[in-house]
């Protein structure tokens, strides 16, 4: 064996974790040294925001309630103009994903700090990279004034997440550790988390299910989300991220859905490629077979879809999904050939167990 050699970063974050922990936000917000802040959800989520803005009284600024998925450039326009207009002096963003992403983009132009609450396991709480849809295009980019300064991860919070939203959003975080324990800068410390990250949400989504409500399960599924979620903020991600991007993107498939579809074929692709990383996966998920159908049995037992053609892909888009993939080549551990890439969608589309 040999010595390893990585490069680590850590960066500066404050979390509060643990059951009940939205009653610290008032203290959290003074942390901060900010004095108003604007609350940001979706519309659904509006109740949960102004929940929100009643406990920090005073130190509300308002509610905006426009997030929605992928950040379009006109919300993240408004939501500034807003931030701007109500003197806020930062932002909590209480939702998924896709609020914690309207957050990102208010930092992003302002560099105001935002406080996370996520709702779901989409991890983008815990990383540096922003998503901005502008003209129909999804452009991503890494800068650290966008990364939540402080979150809170109250798992009661994510009780009434819906329990098909929350296995294929759990397997969207799973999906982040799985990508980064090949990663082409990975190193042994995102690799102890991501391999905890997938076994804490391989526990959870299951109990979930069982159990929608059942603390335990809720507050491993958060703590897997973080983990999972840390991992993709400080490692390269590969060629199961770019794919869902191109699906997510060109086609408009739904995000976690697509995560949740793609990442069994993913793993069959590059796992000769990539041997330790996947014994950290099937030992994570306590599986019996390779990392790949343990993946995918974690969705088809706990009710996910298991095929694109299920999700709204047209079987005629597979060929140009399989151009857009093999644009601007990217790191992987197996080269990216194009006969290869096309099975792969062919197989996701169908939902073949690989
Ligand atoms: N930059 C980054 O590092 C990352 C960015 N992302 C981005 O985030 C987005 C996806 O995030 P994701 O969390 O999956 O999507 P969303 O934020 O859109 O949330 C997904 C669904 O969960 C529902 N939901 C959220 N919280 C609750 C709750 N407490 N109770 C009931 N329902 C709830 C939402 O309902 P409703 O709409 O009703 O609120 C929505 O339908 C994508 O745009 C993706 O690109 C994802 C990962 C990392
Ligand atoms: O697209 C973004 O907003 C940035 C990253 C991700 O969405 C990560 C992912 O694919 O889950």
């Amino acid at each position: 064996m040999t010595t390893p050699s990585f490069v680590y970063n850590s960066v500066p974050q404050r979390v509060v974790f643990g059951a009940g922990s939205l009653q610290h936000l008032a203290r959290e917000i003074d942390a901060l040294g900010a004095r108003r802040a604007l609350v940001l959800s979706t519309p659904e989520q509006r109740l949960q925001a102004e929940r929100v803005a009643d406990m920090l009284g005073a130190h509300a600024a308002g509610v905006f309630d426009r997030a929605v998925m992928h950040v379009p450039i006109e919300t993240a326009r408004e939501a500034r103009e807003v931030a701007t207009r109500l003197g806020a002096d930062c932002a909590v963003a209480i939702g998924g994903g896709s609020t914690t992403g309207l957050g990102k983009a208010i930092a992003l132009d302002s560099g105001l700090p935002i406080l996370a609450i996520p709702t779901t396991y989409a991890g983008s709480e815990m990383t540096p990279i922003y998503g901005i849809t502008e003209a129909g295009m999804k452009k991503t980019g890494k800068d650290f004034k966008v990364l939540p300064r402080t979150v809170i991860y109250d798992p009661e919070l994510s009780l009434g997440l819906p329990v098909g939203m929350s296995v294929t959003s759990g397997i969207n975080a799973i999906a982040h550790a799985a990508e980064g324990l090949y990663a082409v800068d990975s190193n042994p410390i995102m690799d102890l988390m991501a391999q905890e990250g997938i076994a804490a949400l391989g526990r959870a989504l299951p109990a979930i299910r069982a159990t929608p409500k059942d603390p335990d399960a809720r507050s491993d599924a958060l703590y897997g989300a973080w983990l999972c979620g840390t991992v993709l903020g400080n490692v390269g991600m590969a060629l199961h991220h770019k794919l869902c991007h191109t699906l997510g993107g060109s086609f408009n498939l739904p995000h976690a859905e697509t995560h949740t579809i793609v990442l069994p074929h993913a793993l069959a692709y590059n796992a000769e490629a990539a041997p330790r990383a996947m014994e950290r996966i099937v030992k994570a998920l306590e599986g019996s077979g390779s990392a790949a159908q343990a993946v995918y049995d974690l969705a088809r037992d706990n009710g996910a879809p298991v095929a694109l053609r299920d999700i709204g892909m047209k079987e005629a888009d597979l060929d140009l999904a399989c151009e857009h993939a093999l644009k601007n080549q990217y790191p992987n551990p197996r080269p990216l050939e194009r006969a290869a890439i096309r099975a792969l969608l062919q197989n996701a589309w169908e939902g073949v167990r690989p």
